[in-house]
């Protein structure tokens, strides 16, 4: 990356740099390839944050789907760690898994599973899971919540089979206005398809383990027994282990990695694959060389920045985020290690100056905390607009459901020294209710920025990006405006 001008000597975020188009020869912005560079196997740079609100078995095999990957939290008891990676992983790779009711439920729970994915349309599957039916929210807001569903089930149905070609299945889909279709193997429901998912597929490739499976990290802390921690997030699957902590730049951290290592390392033969540890967070070069150092292979990199996060506010620390990726990527990048620009990315042009800063992947949680995949329960405004609660992961509430096991005494202690919001409202966007929606609106962004700067893939990107440093009125100038001024 280059400076359009002289570098000023005071640090920038993400609104104070702005980036200029440079000659280019990539003439698609499908010819651009956004595969990581940071060995986790993800075709897409974005990773879901740790965060209990955002990330767990809905959102991870969703962006697993289209190539990006979600970590699970470190708050999450082990058992519950262990079942996510084994759903995760034993969901389709192109079907999207349905929500599915059988005919004799009222649709009152057609009503509550309705909202927990895209799709909008519940599949009614009989006692060996055929599917007889499909079922949509207006049905079933049509009639008494206690009517059944066998009641307002649409039967015609529009069913493919497992293997079928999808692009036939999109002809037929458009041809019959359906919006979805089961998918049937062996007589039993495998998933669904829908337009729109049939052409995500021929856009994303979806992060796959060795096995061919979808992709799940796991965070872990820096307290307790940090070697089972690891170890069992090792056996149960996880496909990058996130050492994750408020201060990464401490004693308690490298110790910490010197043992996740150390288990990796050990084990590494019997699971047949290595699997690369991230850890954080830091904002400064010294931070991620010794990160790096004591065995991180990806540096998480962000004090203050996200949207949940109190921390600056609190204690003044913190670092713009620009800066502090620009200058962790170049030290991470000597010693081999690569970086997560973590928080404070609001729109897909974020992303984008953060994989021109050098990161290598780009962790989102606060915005896709408003989606339908995210674990909360979907509530409404008084004005009926849809929205999810999301809450930090250093807030009171993160922190006393994390010390559970300790005493009364010590869990007020803990929540004194809260760093988070415990209570936001993140609304769905209308026009992008769903965490693909977002995905491709990153994506495209990000796709474009690329071909503007002549780069096909993200080295390169980091290499030609020229940017430039705006004032607050630069950057209003660029929003775009919805009604007349
Ligand atoms: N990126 C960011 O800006 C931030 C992110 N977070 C996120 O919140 C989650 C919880 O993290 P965390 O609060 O570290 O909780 P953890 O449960 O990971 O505990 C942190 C440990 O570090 C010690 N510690 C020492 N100095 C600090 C400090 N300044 N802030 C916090 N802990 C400190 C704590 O001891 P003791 O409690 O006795 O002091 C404790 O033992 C993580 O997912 C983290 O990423 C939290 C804050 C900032
Ligand atoms: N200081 C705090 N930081 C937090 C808290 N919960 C999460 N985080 C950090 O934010 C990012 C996600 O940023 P976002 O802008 O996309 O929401 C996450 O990965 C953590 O590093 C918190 O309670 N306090
Ligand atoms: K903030």
């Amino acid at each position: 990356m280059k400076f359009l001008g002289d570098r000023p000597p005071y640090d920038l975020t993400y609104n104070d740099v702005f980036m200029a188009p440079s000659r280019s020869s990539v003439s698609s912005r499908l010819d651009v390839d956004l595969t990581t560079p940071d060995g986790v196997g993800t075709t897409i740079p974005l990773v879901v944050a740790n965060m209990t609100a955002i990330s767990g078995r809905r959102m991870a095999e969703t962006v697993a789907r289209r190539g990006a990957i979600a970590v699970l939290p470190q708050d999450i008891p082990e058992r519950a760690m262990r079942e996510t990676v084994a759903y995760v992983k034993s969901r389709h790779t192109v079907y999207e898994t349905a929500v599915t009711v059988h005919a004799d439920e009222p649709v009152s729970n057609v009503l509550a599973l309705i909202g927990k994915r895209a799709h909008r349309t519940a599949v009614v599957i009989d006692d060996q899971r055929a599917p007889i039916g499909l079922v949509t929210e207006r049905q079933s807001r049509q009639v008494d919540r206690f009517a059944t569903v066998g009641e307002v089930m649409t039967r015609e149905l529009f069913t493919v089979k497992d293997g079928d070609d999808l692009s036939s299945v999109f002809d037929a889909l458009t041809d019959h206005h359906f919006e979805l279709a089961p998918v049937v193997q062996d007589d039993a429901l495998a998933g669904v398809l829908t337009r729109q998912g049939i052409l995500r597929s021929t856009i994303y490739q979806p992060a796959l383990d060795g096995k061919g499976q979808l992709r799940i990290g796991v965070a872990i802390g820096i307290n307790g027994d940090v070697r089972s921690k690891a170890a069992a997030a090792l056996y149960a699957g996880a496909d990058v282990l996130v050492v994750d902590t408020a201060h990464g730049h401490q004693d308690k951290m490298i110790d910490a990695l010197g043992v996740v290592r150390a288990v990796r390392d050990e084990i590494e033969g019997e699971l047949g694959t290595r699997v690369p540890i991230a850890a954080g967070n830091v904002v400064t070069p010294d931070g991620a060389r010794d990160l790096a150092t004591a065995g991180a292979d990806i540096i998480k990199v962000g004090v203050g920045p996200g949207a949940m996060c109190t921390t600056r506010m609190m204690t003044g620390v913190g670092r713009p985020q620009f800066t502090a990726v620009l200058e962790c990527a170049s030290a991470a990048t000597d010693l081999g290690a690569s970086v997560w620009a973590d928080g404070g990315v609001k729109y897909p042009r974020d992303v984008a100056l953060a994989l021109a800063a050098g990161a290598g992947s780009v962790m989102i949680g606060s915005w896709f905390a408003g989606t339908w995949e995210s674990p909360g329960d979907l509530n409404t405004d008084a004005d009926g607009r849809l929205f999810k609660e999301s809450f930090g992961m250093a807030s009171a509430r993160a922190v006393s459901g994390r010390t559970q096991a300790r005493g009364a005494f010590d869990r007020a202690r803990s929540a004194l020294f809260e760093e988070g919001i415990s209570s936001s409202r993140m609304f769905l966007d209308p026009a992008r209710p769903g965490v693909e929606d977002l995905i491709d609106s990153i994506i495209a962004g990000v796709r474009s920025s690329f071909t503007y700067a002549g780069a096909r893939n993200i080295e390169e990107f980091r290499e030609r990006a020229l940017v430039g440093v705006q004032s607050a009125s630069g950057y209003d100038e660029g929003r775009p405006r919805e009604t007349s001024w």
